[in-house]
């Protein structure tokens, strides 16, 4: 693969990163999950992902942090408790397909070596579309190449980097959640949206735009083909408890993840587009 000016591969540990760095950003995608690693604008050289110091990246565990790509399910399985949370393509080598650069940035394309797995039915094709400029634009391509429509979920589960969690505000979120650490029940969206305990949340709503405001910095975070947005941060006991994270870094995290959780149908021939553009 013919990689241009502005990217190159890393190792680290057991996994390949792609380097960017051009006029715009520089950013770092791990071929491991097809995962976003890092993103700094240059303009005010601030970065805006979140990786765990404790972070595997043993080519095995999916990292803790960055942008996981969720796919083709989201959270556990429906069916089938044993299969892994947030679907396998976080966890699989993806391939480059091809690297571009224009007057905006570079933009890389990569896929899955495999879309299927136990779990899913569908012939699919999956593809992300990652363009790094002065933000960050990520889309997730799903098409049907069956003769039979198939569903799926999927989330760009965007760990975002913040100075203090409990000094920060989501803004954007205005109906009902689904709140996973309350048995699923629905609740109203808190104004303002704070943080002071764990939160899993499934916001059933589809806002346009989003910003985390944090210590007067704000990150916008646009979204569309989503149905869903997801909210998470561990907090103090569950980060514990997790070996890639460590006792207190649930303070520098917020997790908002524009999803599809109410299972999105594809047409044969057709593709979804779930995009994530962060500012
Ligand atoms: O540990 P994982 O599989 O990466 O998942 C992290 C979190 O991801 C969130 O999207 C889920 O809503 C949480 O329930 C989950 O704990």
């Amino acid at each position: 693969m013919l990689l241009t000016d502005s990217t190159k591969i890393i190792t680290r540990d057991n996994i390949q990163l792609l380097h960017i760095d051009n006029a715009f950003a520089s950013a770092e995608i791990s071929l491991f999950g097809g995962h976003i690693l890092s993103f700094k604008p240059k303009y005010d050289g601030r970065e805006r992902l979140w990786v765990s110091q404790n972070a595997l990246f043993d080519g095995k565990k999916p990292i803790r942090g960055g942008i996981p790509i969720c796919w083709p399910w989201f959270g556990g399985h429906s069916g089938n408790t044993d299969l892994p949370a947030h679907g396998y393509v976080r966890a699989q080598n993806w391939d480059i397909l091809n690297t571009e650069e224009s007057d905006t940035g570079t933009t890389i394309t990569l896929k899955p070596q495999t879309t299927a797995g136990e779990g899913f039915e569908g012939n699919a094709q999956l593809t992300l579309v990652v363009h790094v400029g002065q933000q960050l634009r990520i889309q997730l391509l799903t098409s049907n190449l069956g003769n039979t429509p198939f569903t799926f979920n999927c989330a760009l589960h965007s760990y975002f980097a913040i100075a203090d969690i409990k000094h920060c505000e989501l803004l954007g979120l205005s109906k009902q959640y689904s709140d996973k650490t309350r048995s699923l029940q629905m609740f109203d969206t808190p104004q303002p949206y704070c943080f002071s305990e764990e939160t899993d949340r499934v916001h059933i709503e589809q806002p346009k735009t989003l910003s985390i405001i944090d210590k007067q910095i704000k990150t916008r975070i646009l979204s569309s083909g989503h149905d869903s947005i997801v909210v998470w941060n561990p907090w103090q006991d569950k980060s514990s408890s997790m070996d890639d994270m460590a006792d207190d870094s649930y303070l520098t995290m917020l997790c908002v993840e524009t999803a599809v959780t109410q299972w999105q149908e594809v047409a044969p021939q057709a593709t979804h587009t779930l995009e994530q553009v962060i500012k």
